[in-house]
């Protein structure tokens, strides 16, 4: 299938063999969508759930049967890994705890799942010669330089301080105690590790920032596939309120500010970088939406438009609800205050540009979660008639 493809170079594209760690989460479960339908790449996907991918994976009459096949392994401790590595000509490491909730409440793990026990995959890919594509993040570069200076200073309009680029702006956390920071933390170390790899060992390798990538089968929605007392991230959460009538929580008041960029949009660069090596090694990639900026609170007012919208239901009359974050995090919480990505440097490589707009992209979203979650919701929620 699509074997004449060409590259930005205008070579063709050879199929390939790809060990995807994560492959069972949000994002690799849209790549691994997008490998099957439109290249003839060849999928190993590594991750030790399946459900967000079991689509493709059955019946085996289809179309892609042969080329993705799944791995059960726990990335800690199997030593199927390295030989998995070996098979495959890229790796695309994506495993991950991502969770903000985590980062506070379970430091330890969140410091081992994004840097102790990414390193092994590292070393293998470094060890034989293969590529990595590392899943990094956007909150590498922590809070902005324009969050330090006065409420009313004119710098804080200068984008040198608030547009976050790769090459030249710092990364700035909190304190030890602001345990937030233990993911940002350990992927800014990651990053450094594979950098130095690449410059000491030749490794070959990209790292992808994502900033708040969002659509369907993004986490879960608590009580129904996930957890009932879990926190999943923003959209899941806002969604949960909405799917359940209550109304969404700001926490400390939504002042912050995100940027989202449809998870559509972005595989398209992701698979930019996985056919495109040439243009995509050594470099750092961020990877969101510019133009779709929103304060959270803004965020929880469009959505409760869209959501009125797409399921017929009526707002509520206060559909928000402020809470400390100490309330809805514990202690150590902290947060980015604003996340604007430069695009200079995925425009130069691979000329990529996202293209849907937050409110289209919550429309498609949300008409997802309303058909998948109303009903099962519903019936969580509905007393038993006693007789
Ligand atoms: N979604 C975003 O907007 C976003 C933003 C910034 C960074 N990222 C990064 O992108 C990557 C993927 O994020 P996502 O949103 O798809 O998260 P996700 O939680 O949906 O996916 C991560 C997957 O990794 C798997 N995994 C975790 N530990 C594992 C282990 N030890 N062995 C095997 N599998 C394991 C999980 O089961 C899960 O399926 C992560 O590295 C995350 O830090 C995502
Ligand atoms: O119910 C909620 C949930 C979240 N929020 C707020 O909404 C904002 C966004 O929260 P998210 O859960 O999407 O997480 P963040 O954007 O802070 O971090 C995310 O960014 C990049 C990735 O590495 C991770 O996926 C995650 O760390 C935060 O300010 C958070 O405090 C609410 O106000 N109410």
């Amino acid at each position: 299938m699509a074997s004449s493809r060409a590259d930005l170079d205008g070579n063709s594209i050879k199929p390939m063999t790809i060990c995807m760690i994560g492959a069972g989460g949000f994002i690799g479960s849209h790549l691994c969508e997008k490998l099957m339908a439109e290249t003839p790449h060849k999928v190993l996907a590594v991750d030790v759930y399946n459900d967000k991918i079991n689509h493709l994976l059955e019946p085996s009459s289809s179309p892609w049967a042969e080329r993705i096949q799944f791995h059960r392994i726990n990335i800690k401790n199997d030593s199927r890994l390295e030989g998995l590595i070996r098979m495959a000509d890229l790796t695309i490491n994506l495993a991950a705890i991502c969770t903000p909730a985590d980062y506070n409440t379970r430091p330890l793990d969140t410091i081992y799942s994004n840097f102790i026990d990414a390193l092994p995959v590292v070393k293998y890919c470094s060890e034989n010669s293969k590529r990595l594509i590392h899943f990094s993040t956007c909150e590498v570069y922590g809070k902005t330089v324009g969050c330090f200076l006065p409420k009313d200073s004119p710098l804080r309009q200068e984008p040198a301080n608030y547009v976050l680029s790769e090459d030249t702006s710092p990364c700035i956390f909190g304190p030890i105690e602001k345990q937030r920071w233990s993911y940002a933390c350990a992927k800014q170390l990651i990053e450094r590790l594979i950098y130095a790899e690449g410059a000491e060992n030749g490794l070959e390798f990209t790292i992808v920032r994502p900033f708040n990538w969002i659509g369907p089968r993004m986490d879960f929605i608590p009580g129904i596939d996930g957890p009932s007392e879990g926190v999943p991230r923003v959209l899941a959460c806002f969604s949960n309120n909405l799917l359940r009538g209550e109304p969404l929580k700001l926490v400390d008041g939504g002042e912050s500010q995100r940027t989202f960029v449809y998870i559509k949009d972005a595989i398209e660069a992701v698979l930019l970088m996985i056919e495109n090596p040439a243009r995509a090694n050594g470099h750092i990639f961020n990877v969101g939406n510019p133009n779709n900026e929103v304060t959270v609170r803004q965020l929880a007012e469009m959505m409760t438009q869209v959501y009125t919208k797409v399921s017929g239901e009526p707002a509520l009359a206060s559909p928000t609800i402020d809470i400390s974050s100490k309330e809805f995090y514990g202690e150590g919480y902290d947060d980015s205050d604003k996340r604007i990505p430069d695009m200079t440097i995925i425009n130069r490589q691979l000329g990529w540009n996202p293209k849907t707009s937050l409110w289209d992209l919550l429309e498609s979203t949300l008409t997802y979660q309303h058909r998948t979650y109303a009903e099962a919701v519903k019936k969580s929620t509905s007393v038993p008639v006693s007789s």
